[in-house]
Order: structure tokens, then sequence, then C-alpha cells
């Protein structure tokens, strides 16, 4: 069952977390020209990730960093895990994506053609401001918690298919799993809305008692995607309970994406947005890492 009673640990926890940290890596990511799954941008993005989380989570001393390659592309997928102490054999997977679509344009000076400032810098940005807050904090859950940044979602969920397949296989205990997908775009009046499709129900009203509890006056809707429309999809294939907070409604989704468009400046040039997911990312690998089994 959900249980929310680790109030005296998260909520100093959620205080520490800036949105000018989430600011600071959606810029080193959209720095690239591309972070498309097949370019040398898009494998040299994966390495940067690895040595970002290696550098955020040194100070807990017991977090593992490493990246995951997948078959026929260069691109790797990111992994950081907390081992967990009691309960270590289940598993907490809190996910975005760190690949972007390529425009195939003609690079103009260099200008980065797709910066996916919002698809997907934002969620990955929202994961490494969670690590930050959990390797300060030398935070040990009961279960194990894994963040990754997944490679190749946008040419098919690709890279976490092989994931949630992989660990299907290894039958590895996935209590839940969190997708933050395009989180820094505020395109509608509420805050978050948790999609209905290729989701669990009972996990989704677990996260709005979290919104309830930790982030008070964040505002929470509903949407469907209609498609499996991001990485979300591949675990809840595999049988998963899956969740994903979107930015915005479906009808008012960034514009941008897809394009040279996305960028962190029409994304609001600030990331107060992401940072409400990013707590609640946060407060999702907490509870669900240390809840009373
Ligand atoms: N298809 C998704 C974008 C996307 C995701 C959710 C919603 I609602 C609308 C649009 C994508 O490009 N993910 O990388
Ligand atoms: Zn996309
Ligand atoms: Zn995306």
């Amino acid at each position: 069952a959900y249980a929310i009673g680790n109030q005296a640990r998260v909520a100093p926890l959620l205080a520490r977390m800036e949105a000018k940290q989430i600011a600071r890596s959606i810029a080193g990511l959209a720095a690239f020209p591309d972070r498309f799954y097949d370019s040398a941008h898009g494998a040299r993005a994966s390495e940067w990730l690895r040595q970002d989380w290696a550098a955020i989570s040194a100070r807990h001393g017991k977090v593992l960093v490493e990246t995951f390659a997948h078959a026929g592309y260069p691109q790797a997928s990111v992994i950081a895990t907390i081992a967990g102490s009691d309960l270590a054999d289940e598993v907490v997977v809190i996910g975005a994506h760190l690949d972007s679509i390529n425009t195939h344009a003609l690079e103009e000076q260099g200008a980065p053609q797709a910066p996916g400032a919002d698809d997907d810098a934002s969620g990955v940005a929202g994961l490494s401001e969670v690590l930050r807050a959990l390797s300060e904090s030398k935070y040990r859950p009961r279960r194990t918690i894994k963040l990754i940044a997944y490679a190749a979602e946008e040419v098919g969920l690709r890279g976490s298919q092989d994931l949630a397949r992989a660990f299907r296989q290894a039958g590895i205990q996935v209590v839940g799993v969190l997708q933050l997908d395009m989180i820094n775009y505020k395109g509608s009046d509420n805050d978050m809305y948790l999609l209905r499709d290729y989701t669990n129900a009972e996990q989704n009203e677990f996260l709005k008692k979290l919104i309830a509890t930790y982030l008070p006056g964040v505002r929470v809707g509903s949407d469907a995607c209609g498609y499996a429309c991001s990485d979300h999809a591949s675990w809840h294939a595999e049988g998963y309970p899956a969740s994903m907070p979107f930015e915005s409604s479906l009808a008012q989704a960034n514009p941008h994406i897809h394009s040279k468009n996305d960028t962190f400046a029409n994304s609001g040039g600030q990331a107060v947005h992401a940072l409400k997911f990013a707590r609640l990312a946060a407060a999702f690998a907490i509870e669900l890492g240390s809840s009373i089994p």
C-alpha cells in the first residue's frame, strides 16, 4: 500500500532544491548541437551526463553511476543507483530521456539545431537536482533507487524498452516508475497533468497525495496522450506501475519541441516550473523508497 510517513526527511530535502541548479543543467545539455541517439554529439552528451552525475553524487559515497550500452547506436543510457538497505531487492525508478530529435538541418555556425531544452533536458535536469539533494543529505533508502536518463526515446522509446525488458528478464522487482518528459513549459492553468493512459491509476492517486502533502498550491489535472508518448509506456508494457506528470494539457503542450526553437528562453528562461516536478520526483523516491512494506 502507498504510505506517506517520511515528512521529517522529505520536507527539509525539498526545501534545499533550487531552480537555478536545474537551469544550470538544462544549459549544459542544451549546448550540444543535438543529442540525437545516433550522432557523435548524442554519444558525447551521454558521457557528459555520466561525469556530471558522478561529480554531483561523489559526496554521498554510496551512489553508483554507470552507463547502459544499447545495440546498434552509440548513445548510452545513464543510471545512478542508490542501494537500499533491508529492502534492497525492490527498486524505485525515476527517469527522463537524454536524447533529442535531429533536425537534419544545416548547422548554422554551430548553433544548436536540436537543443531540446524542454524535451527533455528539463526532465534530465530535474533528475540531476534530485540526485544532488539525495547526495547532500546522504540519504539511505530501504529500497534501491535508480535515476535513469534514457537514450533513444525519440525514435520509439528504444532505450527504455531495452531497460524495461532487461529488468523484467532479470526478474527485478520494480515497485514504481516515474517519468519526467517535458516539465518546464507552463502552458496551462494547472501545474501538472497526470497522464491517464499507459500509467497505473493507483500510483497516480499516490502522486496526488504526495502533491497535496509536499507541494501545497500545486494544481493537478489529468490528460491522455492517446499513444505511447514517452518512456513510462515501456515500463507499463512490462507490467510495472508507471506514471508521468506532464507540464501542461495536451492541447497546450510546448509548440517549440522537435525544432531548434526548443530553447530554455522559449520555456520561460527559468526553471521554476521544472522545480515542482523535481520535488515531486524526490518525494516519490523517498516515500516509495522508505515506506513501510
Ligand atoms: N511525444 C512526446 C511529446 C509529448 C508528450 C506528452 C504529451 I500530453 C504531448 C507531447 C515526445 O516527443 N517525447 O519525446
Ligand atoms: Zn520529443
Ligand atoms: Zn520527450
